[in-house]
């Protein structure tokens, strides 16, 4: 799903009206029905109080329409009117005088801090104060009334977005954001529902179909994509039947020293699972037994010191080798991660160490190959870039980075962003589960078996954090978050390859 920019939107609405020949007072009536409709289906007429604080944009707009339908349909409604500036918008005033109509429940006018109503836990509040119209922080006794509903804890669900969060940059700290439990969001979800600043503030997300020109948004270019179950599946290629395990690939994992031969394990265990065709492991001697007990399927090769690598000699023309989980940054390792770099032309794989190693020595940088992936936290990006102001100077700083370097950059968290100079993809699967050691090792061998099953770098990253996230959450769902260990995701990346031709009543 693309992920269009404030200003693509407005466009979109523009277009939309003239091509489908509707007022723009129609095309807010469809959208507030539809947020009508979903919390209707959500609340099923219950009698708890509704208060809604409506600005005096389309926004408010939509809260108005929003407000009137759930009168006709009997909930127990306040509507306010957050009476900030008078320049009210067309379609708000409207819309106010349709709410009139239907009923003798007229909306009250806010104009400063003792008209705030009482708000109380056990409150229904809707959110559409501004949407993506704000331009500049929420003031006085506006933010005021912001606190207000925040310290309420009462359930809030924002319309189109929380209110005083900007849709292309981040409020300052002392900024007032509404703090949403859940966002109904028109057409396409905003790039701040996913960036660790932001994120915090949307709660649950759905995006609304509005029904916006086809035409134009299939058309229009967007840098940003979220990657879901059906563009996972578009990027899946089926196995022909007629096929042996030289189609699939042979991967190298190069790791471990002493204490950590099990992040190679899982490494390896991974891209065995994710359908790697052979994979052979090299490691520092201590690592021998370990890799050929813990995994039979996998060749081993040692290094000739005990404890850490120092020298990678083998012959081996792997298709894809994956280096870093476990390896320590010992001198001799960063010389034998050189000569490794030095003889390798195809796209690799380089994680945890592999990245901190270069981010020491950024000499080395000009010797990785080309559509190389690199998968750092945040921790290790940070080394390997240098500190960023903010999540949207990060994104530009990523993106030169990979465009300088020829580069994908795969940047782990909670929404796991992938970059390769042009193009941004946000990941949709993965929970607080995977918040656990050895979760990113096994990330490294399922993205290094897609790179093997000759999948392109950038949709390798995609599909393989996809299914990566999902097998988590398919492990999570039985078993809880703190269950989870990153084995448990090497084991259930069979489950999240079968997940995505399930079809779940259309949605994703
Ligand atoms: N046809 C359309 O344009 C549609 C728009 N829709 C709704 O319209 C919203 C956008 O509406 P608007 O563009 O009217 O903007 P908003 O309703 O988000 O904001 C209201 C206006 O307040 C002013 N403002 C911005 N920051 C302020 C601040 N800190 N203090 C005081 N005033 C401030 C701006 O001039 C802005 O236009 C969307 O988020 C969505 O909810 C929907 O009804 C769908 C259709
Ligand atoms: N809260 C979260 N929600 C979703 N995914 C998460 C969350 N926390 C961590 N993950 C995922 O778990 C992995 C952690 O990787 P990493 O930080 O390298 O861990 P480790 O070094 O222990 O292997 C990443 O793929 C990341 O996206
Ligand atoms: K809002």
């Amino acid at each position: 799903m693309k992920i269009f920019s404030a200003s693509q939107l407005k466009q979109a609405d523009e277009i939309t009206i003239k091509n489908q020949n509707i007022t723009s007072e129609e095309l807010m009536e469809r959208a507030a029905t539809q947020v009508f409709e979903e919390i209707h289906r959500r609340l099923q007429g219950a009698q708890l109080p509704v208060k809604i604080f409506c600005g005096i944009g389309n926004n408010g707009g939509d809260g108005l329409v929003v407000g009137r339908m759930l009168l006709e349909h009997g909930y127990q409604v306040k509507v306010f009117v957050v009476n900030y500036s008078d320049k009210r918008s067309q379609d708000f005033l409207a819309n106010y005088d349709k709410i009139k109509e239907v009923s003798n429940n007229w909306p009250e006018l806010i104009k400063k801090e003792e008209d705030f109503p009482e708000i109380n836990r056990g409150d229904f509040v809707i959110d559409a104060m501004f949407g993506i119209g704000l331009n500049r922080p929420i003031e006085g006794w506006v933010g005021k009334l912001v606190e207000h509903i925040n310290n309420s804890r009462a359930f809030v669900l924002a319309i189109d977005m929380p209110s005083g969060l900007f849709s292309d940059k981040i409020p300052a700290k002392e900024d007032a954001v509404i703090n949403a439990n859940f966002t109904l969001t028109f057409q396409t979800p905003k790039l701040v529902f996913f960036l660790p600043q932001t994120m915090d503030y949307v709660g649950d997300i759905q995006v609304l179909d509005i029904g916006l020109d086809r035409d134009f948004l299939a058309e229009t270019d967007t840098a940003l994509e979220l990657t879901g179950k059906a563009e996972a599946r578009e990027l899946y290629k089926p196995r022909k039947k007629n096929s042996h395990k030289g189609n699939y690939g042979h991967t190298l994992t190069v790791g471990g020293s002493y204490g950590k031969i099990g992040s190679i394990l899982l490494t390896t265990t991974a891209a065995l699972r994710t359908g790697a065709g052979l994979c052979t492991v090299f490691v520092p001697k201590c690592g021998y037994e370990i890799i050929q007990t813990g995994l039979p399927e996998a060749m081993v090769i040692t290094d000739e010191n005990f404890e850490m690598l120092t020298a990678i000699k083998t012959d081996l023309d792997a298709d894809v080798v994956c280096f870093g989980m476990g390896a320590g940054r010992s001198e001799e390792t960063v010389g034998a991660f050189k000569e490794l770099l030095k003889k390798t032309k195809k796209p690799m794989l380089i994680d945890a160490d592999g990245i901190n190693i270069l981010s020491e020595n950024k000499d080395l940088l000009q010797l990785v190959p080309e559509n190389s992936i690199l998968t750092p936290h945040p921790k290790e990006l940070q080394r390997l870039i240098g500190k960023w102001q903010d999540d949207f100077e990060k994104m530009e700083m990523v993106q030169r980075f990979c465009l300088e370097k020829k580069l994908i950059v795969v940047l782990k968290g909670a929404y796991t962003f992938i970059f390769d100079g042009t193009k941004i993809s946000i990941n949709t699967t993965g929970n607080p589960g995977m918040a656990t050691a050895g979760s990113g090792d096994v990330l490294s061998g399922v993205i290094a078996a897609m790179l093997s099953q000759k999948y392109k770098p950038f949709a390798a990253a995609r599909l393989g954090v996809y299914l990566h996230g999902k097998a988590g959450d398919l492990y999570a769902e039985e078993n809880s978050y703190e269950a989870l260990i990153s084995g448990d995701i090497a084991e259930n990346m069979g489950r999240a390859y079968l997940d995505l031709f399930k079809e779940e009543n259309g949605k994703d």
